[in-house]
């Protein structure tokens, strides 16, 4: 058996790592596609990959992981946010930055965990909900009110998914805190407008067909929710990064020049988010934000007083054994 173990003390306050296993689709059982994922605990889970030996008999190899929490495939969304995204959440009321990623292979539940649906909200949602609770409670002072972004980063250049998909460009200032200018920025006084804005900005959101899944998501959505007082000023942000596919980092050998680039551009930015993952996590004195545009815009959300939280999505089935693995691997500390 192989046995990863995946924590770091010295990060660990500041980024969790967490897995979730999604159902076998109704699909998938039609097509006798086994479940090869054990979730053992809250923080462990085996990957039992079949293989053949020398003599042809078929057997397992096991991959044990150990991580910050593991999500089995009956955890609801709502334990998704209370175990993993609701820590984060009192941060942004002290100044602070907190950031979620979503990580995964196409068809692996980021959507499904970043957004919901009707019936069974999302980490966006959910967190708006306590935002706004929080607001109204009055706990942090008064006067707070909550702004809202969605963007993409598509092929290393960012498009409002606010305004017509407008190519975006990110600046430096003088303290070298990185602004996106002519961002659309939408005050969201309850839920129910931030709800509109992620109908909208997911109407927009560009999607790529690819032989898998025409759906399949090729770029990174980006929304941020900031805090800011009556005069405008800035108390704290959380961003939900719903990051593109991961297998798709393997395009750069495709036949297609676009998908290729796409390919490249994705391997690219989750290599360098991985790094910058990698040296927080080790409180290294440097950390590589330049790698990537999505690292570069992300660099506020990672200094000073941040929390991270990576929730890498897994496929359960046989079929996607490969990219479960690669995807285990990929948050591995
Ligand atoms: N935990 C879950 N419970 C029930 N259904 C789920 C769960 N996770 C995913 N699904 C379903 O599986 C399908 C694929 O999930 P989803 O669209 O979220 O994948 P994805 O990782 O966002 O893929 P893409 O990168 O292509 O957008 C959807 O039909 C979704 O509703």
């Amino acid at each position: 058996m192989k046995r990863h173990k995946s924590s770091s003390k010295r990060g660990e306050d500041r980024i969790r790592v967490c897995v979730r296993k999604r159902p076998v689709m109704k699909r998938e059982v039609k097509a006798s596609d086994k479940d090869i994922v054990d979730a053992e605990s809250t923080t462990t889970l085996t990957v039992n990959e079949p293989k053949v030996a020398v003599d042809l008999k078929p057997y397992l190899l096991q991959h044990e992981f150990r991580f910050d929490e593991v999500f089995d495939e009956n955890c609801t969304n709502d334990d998704v946010y209370v175990r993993a995204t609701r820590p984060l959440i009192s941060c942004l009321f002290e100044g602070g930055s907190a950031t979620c990623f979503a990580y995964g292979q196409t068809g692996a539940g980021k959507t499904h965990t970043m957004m919901g649906n009707k019936d069974t909200p999302g980490l966006y949602l959910l967190a708006a909900n306590d935002i706004f609770s929080l607001i109204q409670s009055g706990k942090y002072g008064r006067g707070l009110h909550v702004w809202v972004s969605f963007f993409e980063i598509y092929c290393g250049q960012l498009f409002d998914l606010l305004n017509k998909r407008n190519r975006l460009h990110p600046r430096e200032d003088g303290s070298h805190r990185v602004c996106i200018a002519g961002l659309t920025e939408t005050e969201a006084v309850d839920s129910n407008v931030l709800v509109e804005v992620l109908e909208y900005g997911n109407s927009v959101r560009s999607k790529g067909a690819t032989g898998v899944n025409p759906d399949s998501s090729r770029s990174h959505a980006i929304l941020q929710m900031e805090i800011r007082d009556d005069n405008d000023h800035r108390n704290g942000r959380i961003s939900f990064i719903d990051l593109a596919g991961s297998e798709r980092a393997a395009d750069v050998t495709d036949t297609d020049k676009q998908t290729r680039l796409e390919g490249a551009e994705i391997n690219q930015s989750l290599l360098a988010l991985k790094e910058c993952i990698r040296s927080i996590d080790q409180d290294s004195r440097h950390t590589p934000f330049r790698q990537s545009k999505l690292t570069h815009i992300l660099k506020d959300s990672f200094v000073g007083n941040s929390k991270t939280c990576m929730i890498a999505n897994i496929s359960p089935t046989q079929t996607a054994c490969e990219n479960t693995l690669n995807t285990l691997r990929y948050a591995d500390r």
